[in-house]
């Protein structure tokens, strides 16, 4: 691994500004100042500023949000826009995740749409890709996250497509406790960095980081931080308990 590795929790439909506040003094004592590596939170949108005043001395930390809508306001009732998670301090923006792509429906066309928009309003988008067991039983895996990378990057120019960030989330690894092996993972962040050099050349390409989720724990987390293409990790059940997640983000 080249770059500064990224360790990022998604916090999911989990945590509200009362249990945020508690995890963050928690964890805050035991993690000091981080200057190898970039942590990031991904609370619910209503715990965001909880996060972002939490997090206020330590602003190598940075706050993301999990979704935004594909158009930037409106009537849209229900909706979190791009640039009010932008005034409340998000810096990064989830898009693609598997549970809105399985669970809410969310298409190919709308992750290009918010990365464009994402990328108009100067945030970082992380673009989640990764196959359902079917998929990856027919052999069909690098088509699909092949696939879902264009998409997410249709409509940014190279410029943009430099300033991402990537999570490979096997759909089959989410929240089932069977994580992909280090060689699978490496496999896989090797056919997108090959994927975003052909579209973007060697050297923008390798500056992105390939973060990789599902079921990263912390007995597991070294060992796939120590895969090749492997930037980062992208924790959803285990970044929710306040020392489980510090001795992740030290691993
Ligand atoms: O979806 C994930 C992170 O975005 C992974 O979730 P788990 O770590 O709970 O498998």
């Amino acid at each position: 691994m080249h770059l500064k590795p990224v360790i990022a929790a998604n916090w999911k439909l989990n945590h509200g500004p009362t249990d945020a506040k508690a995890f963050l003094q928690r964890f805050l004592a035991q993690v000091p100042k981080l200057n190898d590596r970039t942590v990031i939170f991904f609370p619910s949108a209503i715990t965001l500023t909880t996060v972002t005043e939490g997090l206020r001395d330590r602003p190598e930390i940075w706050v993301g949000v999990q979704n935004v809508h594909a158009e930037a306001q409106g009537a849209f009732t229900g909706e979190n826009s791009v640039l009010m998670a932008r005034d409340a301090g998000a810096r990064v923006v989830l898009v693609g995740h598997s549970e809105r792509r399985h669970v809410f429906g969310e298409s190919d066309e709308t992750t290009t749409k918010k990365m464009a928009l994402i990328a108009q309003a100067r945030l970082t988008a992380m673009l989640c890709v990764g196959e359902t067991l079917a998929e990856r039983e027919a052999g069909h895996t690098a088509d699909v996250v092949e696939r879902q990378l264009a998409a997410g990057l249709k409509e940014l120019d190279d410029q943009q497509i430099g300033a991402i960030m990537l999570a490979y989330e096997p759909v089959w690894a989410i929240g089932t406790g069977r994580t992909a092996t280090p060689e699978d993972a490496a496999e896989i962040h090797g056919v997108l960095r090959r994927a975003l050099a052909s579209r973007v050349g060697d050297k923008v390409a390798t500056g992105i980081p390939i973060l990789y989720g599902g079921s990263v724990n912390r007995g597991n987390a070294s060992q796939l931080l120590a895969a090749s293409d492997v930037d980062g990790l992208l924790v959803g059940g285990a970044s929710l308990d306040a020392d489980g997640w510090a001795g992740i983000v030290r691993a």
